[in-house]
């Protein structure tokens, strides 16, 4: 029988992520933090682990190219997978905030321009507030954006907000709460029912229960 995949985002939370897996007894041969191989197995190979790039996993898990992901919510809502969101593994807690030069003020009577990574997530704010915007898609340092005059607000993730202190900006609206996820595939949690529950429920006896959500 095939492996069940498990995709992992790169960056931030994949030493966590993975700290998590083996403290639920999940462990993959041969991994090392500063590996750059791709793919993993379990020792008896009923479990293979892959790692992409955060905004990729979800459209891995919802193509049924992974079975599972673990992945930052960010990049589930911007993507707008199709996908079972089963577990909240209380790590890679952070926000989505807009913000703005710091004593700024954000108004809601006029067509602004955004700099952001999450253009869907901002569009989706703006579009609740009845206000147009143009968004300018950035691939890091957004907080550069409103410093060089590119845009007048970033949508961006905040955690200790050091970065927007540092760089004279700061929160002006909150948008939403922010963790890792344990993301499934909607047929493979019916065809691999057996294994998936077998998996998320070493997770739950770690991350514990009350953090489940039945999809169903
Ligand atoms: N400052 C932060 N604090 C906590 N979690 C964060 C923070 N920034 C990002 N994250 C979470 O970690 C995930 C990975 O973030 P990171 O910035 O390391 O990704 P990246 O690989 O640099 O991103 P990209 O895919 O855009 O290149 C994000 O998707 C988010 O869920
Ligand atoms: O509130 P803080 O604790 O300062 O964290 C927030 C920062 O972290 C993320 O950036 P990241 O470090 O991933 O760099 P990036 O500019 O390459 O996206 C995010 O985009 C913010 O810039």
């Amino acid at each position: 029988m095939q492996p069940v995949t498990i995709a992992l985002a790169k960056g931030r939370p994949a030493k966590q992520s993975i700290d998590l897996l083996e403290a639920a007894g999940i462990h993959f041969e041969g991994f090392h933090e500063k590996t750059r191989k791709l793919v993993f197995f379990n020792k008896d190979k009923t479990l293979r682990l892959i790692f992409l790039k955060g905004m990729d996993v979800p459209i891995y898990v919802e193509k049924g190219a992974a079975d599972i992901g673990i992945v930052g919510r960010d990049n589930i809502i911007e993507t707008e997978a199709d996908v079972y969101e089963i577990l909240d593994l209380g790590i890679g807690k952070c926000k989505f905030s807009v913000a703005g030069k710091k004593g700024g003020t954000l108004p809601d009577n006029q067509s602004l321009t955004i700099g952001t990574k999450y253009p869907n997530i901002a569009k989706n704010f703006f579009e609740k507030r009845n206000q147009t915007i143009e968004t300018v898609h950035l691939n890091g340092s957004v907080e550069l954006a409103p410093l060089i005059g590119l845009a007048d607000y970033i949508v961006d993730i905040v955690e200790t907000g050091s970065t927007l202190r540092e760089n004279g900006l700061e929160v002006l609206a909150d948008i939403e709460t922010i963790s890792t996820k344990f993301i499934v595939n909607k047929a493979s949690f019916v065809t691999r029912s057996k294994e998936i529950q077998n998996v998320l429920k070493k997770l739950e006896e770690v991350v514990g229960e009350e953090n489940a959500n039945s999809p169903l």
